[in-house]
């Protein structure tokens, strides 16, 4: 593929309108590709999109952790991970210029930077394990821009009075106080869609926009079939289905569908205004909140575990997590949510959940992106493998996947990001990838009864999610 005067009439076909679909729908129509439609099996915001969600974690510029993925911030519940060719000063340089590449979208783009609110952000731990984690690996005591908190009254004293009012057993972590925080995601994700939409892009979404199957034909890839018949052609397709990319392609075990689980609790007015501008609290081994949202008044929670995965055998034998959507959680996953609470806000530890998600991301082996042309099918580019840090790079993700349909990629991004099988050769499906909490290993879907999950009423709130 020539890097020279792209072809911007030749048709480019994106399956998925979640996050780095609508990212790559955006950076295409601003170079301004012509002829892009979009597929999802549901309208934008998809219901089953990781990026449709109240809030996630955000860290503005240099990087503060080495190894790739991008720093413990971004990388929210995913705390470390010593990428196979991402150590050392190779991985942080291209850590670096992922973060200072998505810095700049939310720090000067239109279309997201209403989004971003720069709070500072707070990441802890409270067990000798996860301390040694936090303080020999992530450094962050000897970070210049982290103060250092080791008392329960100075995390107290880092939200105003009545917010924190637990006890912070054996707590210990850093704050920065700026330079981080956290995005109205949903927002930011249905900006991307109206943007490209505007710019020209063709979203078919809803029962009409599902694909069914990639249209194979001589040994290509040459568009897709949707789940009621129709072909849809193009020059170039992407694949950006996210954790549900496995079921249209074999990935050779790259991805790993895994699902996290979020709660929401319903605030009044008034305590929204005391929890309004709060630093992100993080604690990488029980869980992590930001502020309320604004529409609805709600405060979303994250218990934080190593990920659940749901095993089938395929038909050909091979052992695959299956996502699937459920707006309930494992009573395991309540019972940590309220954990997290007694020790942080208690007052807050027993109100009634008013919603709550298990939410499905796909992680690669060592946790980089998966962004390039398929080695067999030189039509297919594949926008996958966003490993729990995919979203805060929503406003440059986009341009790498475009840079690949115009082989131009960088070529440290190019080597980072490539199809890479053999990292995935007899996998350990149940290793953590270098995430605490709850039990801390892997748990399976398959494992927790029927009358094992809440049942949290929704109420008339209108479509949700
Ligand atoms: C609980 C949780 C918290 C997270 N927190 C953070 C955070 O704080 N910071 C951060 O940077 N990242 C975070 N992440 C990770 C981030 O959300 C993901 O990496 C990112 O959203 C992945 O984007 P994606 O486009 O690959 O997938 P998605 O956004 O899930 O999009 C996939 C799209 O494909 C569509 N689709 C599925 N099947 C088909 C089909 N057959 N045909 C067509 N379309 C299809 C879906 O409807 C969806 O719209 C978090 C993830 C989870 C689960």
């Amino acid at each position: 593929m020539s890097s020279s005067s792209p072809d911007l009439n030749s048709s480019t076909l994106i399956i998925g309108a979640g996050t780095w679909g609508c990212s790559t729908a955006l950076h295409l129509a601003r170079r301004g590709y012509k002829n892009v439609t979009v597929l999802d099996p549901y309208p934008v915001p998809s219901p089953i999109s990781a990026g449709n969600d109240i809030n996630k974690i955000v860290e503005q510029g240099t990087p503060i952790s080495l190894p790739f993925p991008p720093s413990p911030l971004t990388d929210n519940h995913f705390n470390t991970n010593p990428g196979s060719f991402s150590d050392g000063e190779e991985g942080a340089s291209i850590s670096e210029t992922l973060l200072q590449l998505a810095t700049e979208g939310w720090l000067t783009d239109p279309i997201f930077k209403p989004y971003y609110h720069n709070t500072g952000y707070i990441i802890c731990a409270h067990t000798p394990d996860g301390l040694t984690q936090l303080t020999k690996r992530e450094m962050l005591d000897q970070k210049a821009d982290f103060e250092w908190l080791d008392t329960p009254a100075a995390f107290r004293a880092t939200m105003p009075e009545g917010v924190l009012t637990g006890n912070f057993p054996r707590w210990k972590g850093g704050f920065k106080r700026t330079g981080a925080g956290w995005v109205f995601a949903r927002g930011a994700l249905v900006s991307a869609y109206k943007e490209a939409k505007r710019l020209g892009v063709t979203f078919i979404t809803g029962a009409k926009g599902g694909v069914k199957e990639l249209l194979i034909e001589n040994g290509d890839v040459i568009g897709a079939v949707t789940n009621h018949g129709k072909q849809y052609r193009a020059k170039t397709t992407i694949l950006a289905a996210g954790a549900n990319a496995p079921q249209l392609l074999d990935m050779k075990d790259q991805l790993r569908p895994t699902a996290w689980t979020l709660a929401h609790i319903k605030m009044s007015r008034e305590e929204c205004k005391l929890y309004k501008d709060l630093p992100v609290l993080f604690n990488i081994e029980s869980g992590f909140f930001m502020e309320p949202d604004a529409e609805k008044h709600e405060l979303k929670i994250c218990d934080e575990h190593p990920g659940y995965c749901n095993w089938t055998v395929s038909p050909s034998g091979n052992k695959e997590s299956i996502p699937f959507a459920k707006h309930q959680i494992p009573l395991e996953a309540e019972t940590r949510v309220r954990g997290f609470l007694k020790d942080t806000m208690p007052q807050l530890a027993s109100r009634p959940f008013s919603f709550a998600r298990i939410c499905w991301c796909a992680d690669t082996p060592d946790r980089n992106f998966l962004i390039d042309r398929h080695p067999e099918y030189p039509s297919l580019v594949l926008a996958v493998g966003g490993s729990g840090h995919g979203f805060m790079h929503i406003t440059s993700v986009g341009g790498f996947v475009a840079d690949t349909v115009e082989g131009k990629l960088d070529q440290r991004l190019k080597k980072a990001f490539r199809w890479r099988p053999e990292t995935a050769v007899g996998r350990n499906w149940e290793d953590v990838q270098g995430r605490r909490g709850g039990p801390n290993k892997m748990m399976d879907f398959g494992n927790v009864k029927e009358n094992e999950w809440t049942h949290i009423q929704e109420r008339a709130m209108g479509p949700r999610l």
